[in-house]
């Protein structure tokens, strides 16, 4: 259902800075990343719609937020639950949702893009929403591992593009890596760094290089750990619990690929292996092939390596 909400875009310079001020925030797609943006957005102030295919989805989206902001103020408002109330009921308030993207954007001054991770769907997006999007408005891929250039050429406002990485679960990971491209303005890369603080988190700068700085280390770790087990070397709980106890890591790579998706980590994986066939840290993995045509794509479903709840 589309929903009103107030416009303000405006720009100010200073001797130093030149930056778009944000406020009003468009998020494609309400799945894990989109949902968990939308909520944090919205937590700092942001009046935000959220978009996605259709109200079932976007209903699920919103009971996620609803869950993830009790679990916030249980621990941020544990001595005075009534403010806590105040709060879920203000951030709820500022966060719409809207099934149609295109009308999504007509007001807005940033667009994030959290949708399936497929260069030819996310194109598809930015060329109809940059004909509907205010001259001024500011687009961003959340993508994990396409260039952002490549999507960013479907629209014809290069200097107003850029990357903004997050990371699951967004209200509890305390980085976004925000990435330019050689056309984004320092406008708009001014405008992508002060947003990403505004939302709390803390911010780095990189360029647009494959899966920028946590993926690039991150997926060659877990696809090594996906390969030990297709070599019969250990176990995924062994592997899991070495790297916990070992490593100091807060989850084991089976456990994050669970929680990140199997799914997520296949697109990832056809892409790199397509776009790099030489390089061993991006070949395919049967193993992971196999688990996502068995339909276990992880802690969404219920089930991935391991069995969890829904
Ligand atoms: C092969 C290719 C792969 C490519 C992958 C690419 C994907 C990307 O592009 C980039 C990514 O995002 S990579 C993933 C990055 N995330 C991680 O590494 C998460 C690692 N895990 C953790 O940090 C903690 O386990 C974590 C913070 C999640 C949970 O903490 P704990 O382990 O202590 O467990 P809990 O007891 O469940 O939680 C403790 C308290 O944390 C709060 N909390 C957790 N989840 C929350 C959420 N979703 N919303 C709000 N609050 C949340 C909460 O306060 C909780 O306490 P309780 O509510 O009492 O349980
Ligand atoms: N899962 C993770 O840990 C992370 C994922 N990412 C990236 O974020 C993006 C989204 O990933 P997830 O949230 O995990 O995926 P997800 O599968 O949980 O959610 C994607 C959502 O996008 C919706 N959608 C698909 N096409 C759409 C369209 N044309 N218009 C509107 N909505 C559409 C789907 O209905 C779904 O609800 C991907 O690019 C992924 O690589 C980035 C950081 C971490």
């Amino acid at each position: 259902m589309s929903q009103p909400f107030r416009i303000i875009s405006r720009s100010f310079s200073s001797s130093a800075v030149r930056q778009s001020v944000i406020k009003n925030v468009t998020i494609i797609g309400g799945g894990l990343m989109g949902a968990g943006i939308a909520q944090v957005a919205a937590s700092t102030g942001h009046n935000v719609v959220m978009v996605d295919q259709n109200d079932e989805i976007l209903s699920k989206s919103k009971a996620n937020i609803a869950k993830s902001l009790q679990r916030v103020v249980k621990k941020k408002f544990a001595e005075k639950p009534q403010e806590g109330e105040a709060f879920v009921s203000d951030v709820l308030n500022r966060l719409q949702t809207n099934t149609d993207a295109v009308d999504s954007v007509k007001n807005t001054d940033l667009v994030i893009e959290a949708i399936v991770e497929n260069l030819d769907v996310k194109k598809q997006l930015f060329a109809a929403l940059d004909k509907a999007a205010p001259q001024s408005a500011i687009f961003a891929s959340n993508t994990s591992s396409i260039p952002i250039k490549e999507i960013a050429v479907s629209t014809s406002r290069l200097d107003r593009f850029g990357g903004l990485h997050y990371f699951n679960p967004v209200p509890m990971m305390k980085l976004v890596e925000v990435i330019r491209i050689p056309e984004t303005s320092d406008e708009t890369f001014n405008s992508l760094l002060s947003f990403g603080k505004a939302m709390g988190k803390v911010t780095v700068n990189c360029k647009d290089t494959p899966g920028f700085i946590v993926n690039r280390l991150l997926v060659p770790y877990m696809m090594e750990a996906v390969r030990m087990v297709e070599r019969g070397e250990a176990t995924p709980q062994d592997i899991d619990t070495a790297m916990k106890l070992g490593a100091g890591y807060p989850m084991g790579p089976f456990e994050l690929t669970d929680y990140v998706g199997l799914d997520t980590c296949k697109f990832i994986m056809d892409g790199w292996s397509q776009k790099f066939p030489d390089n061993p840290l991006f070949a395919q993995s049967p193993l992971l092939n196999k688990y996502v045509a068995e339909g276990k794509l992880g802690n969404k479903v219920g089930e991935g390596f391991y069995k969890t709840k829904k």
